[in-house]
């Protein structure tokens, strides 16, 4: 059945992420989720605190009992990769003839799982999507990467795409390139926050007070990726056109490949990557 603008969607696992959904999906205009209210998303947690507390910011139905799940529409896996198991079975033992089970479409937001493994956790023909976001889609300004499993439409890929579009950049890639994603744009909102952290602490370590330091530093951050991002200006182009001759930014630049900038980057994206291939691997 094609998902409509109507969508019931269950948040299994409604944490940090599966909250960052609920808040960008409801605060969202445009088409598909802006059609979105509170009446169609349904949170599933195990605990009530947790529960009690998503009914009581946004509105939306909680539950501790997961076979709710199995009236949505789109069923959001968004518990922990090592999870996902337990929670897929438990989801294959509350409907057993899998009738529910097989209106739905299954969308994984988990590191490193394959739509493959998800399907050989479900049952054959399951239409699964995965999606590898970021959490500055809880203020519309995510990147997400989407890919179809096997059983999948094309509509039902485009519709979660579109879903997640509404919350920030949301691109069809292929499933090759999921682990890649993960590691540069799931991972890399905390890669920035590293370099917000460093930025400042030097700052500091120059005079500066702490709060003047960070609110600098952040600025400069969110400055220099809208200037870019609105003027269409490449990083080279930028970094080019910020360096005077013998001044200050060429000998911070400088200073950053010495000490290896390019090369621990590039360490971190490695390692995310190959941590998201590890991932893939729970069974
Ligand atoms: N945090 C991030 O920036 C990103 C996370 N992800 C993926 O999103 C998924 C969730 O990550 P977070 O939201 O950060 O984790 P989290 O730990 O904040 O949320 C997971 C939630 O699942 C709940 N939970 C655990 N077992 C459950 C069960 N059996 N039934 C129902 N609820 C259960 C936990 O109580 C918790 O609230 C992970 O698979 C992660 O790989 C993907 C992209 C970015
Ligand atoms: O650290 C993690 O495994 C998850 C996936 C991307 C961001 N957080």
């Amino acid at each position: 059945m094609a998902l409509s603008h109507d969508a019931r969607i269950a948040i299994v696992g409604a944490g940090k992420m599966g909250e960052a959904l609920v808040s960008g999906w409801l605060d969202c205009s445009k088409p598909p989720a802006g059609t979105i209210g509170a009446r169609n998303l349904l949170a599933v947690n195990r605990s009530q605190e947790r529960c009690d507390q998503l009914r009581r910011a946004y509105g939306i139905a909680c539950t501790l009992d997961l076979s709710e799940a199995l009236s949505a529409d789109i069923v959001v896996i968004g518990v922990k990769p090592q999870v996902v198991p337990c929670v897929l079975a438990d989801l294959k033992r509350a409907d057993p003839t899998g009738d529910r089970m097989r209106s739905s479409v299954f969308v994984s937001i988990a590191a490193g799982l394959s739509t493959a493994a998800i399907e050989g956790m479900l049952f054959e023909g399951a239409r699964v999507v995965r999606v590898m976001p970021n959490m500055p889609l809880m203020v519309a300004q995510g990147a997400s990467g989407v890919c179809g499993g096997a059983a999948c439409a094309s509509e039902d890929v485009a519709f979660v795409r579109d879903l997640f579009g509404c919350l920030g950049v949301a691109q069809i890639v292929p499933e090759s390139d999921m682990d890649a994603v993960c590691a540069l744009s799931g991972s890399g909102p905390a890669y920035v926050a590293l370099m917000v952290e460093s930025m400042r602490d030097a700052a500091i370590g120059e005079g500066l007070d702490a709060e003047t330091a960070e609110r600098f530093a952040l600025q400069t951050v969110y400055g220099t990726a809208r200037y870019m991002l609105e003027r269409r200006i490449g990083p080279e182009q930028t970094r080019a056109s910020i360096c005077s001759p013998n001044g200050t930014t060429v000998a911070a630049l400088d200073a950053m490949v010495q000490a290896g900038f390019p090369e621990a980057v590039r360490a971190a994206v490695a390692a995310a990557a190959r941590r998201s291939k590890e991932l893939g691997n729970v069974q």
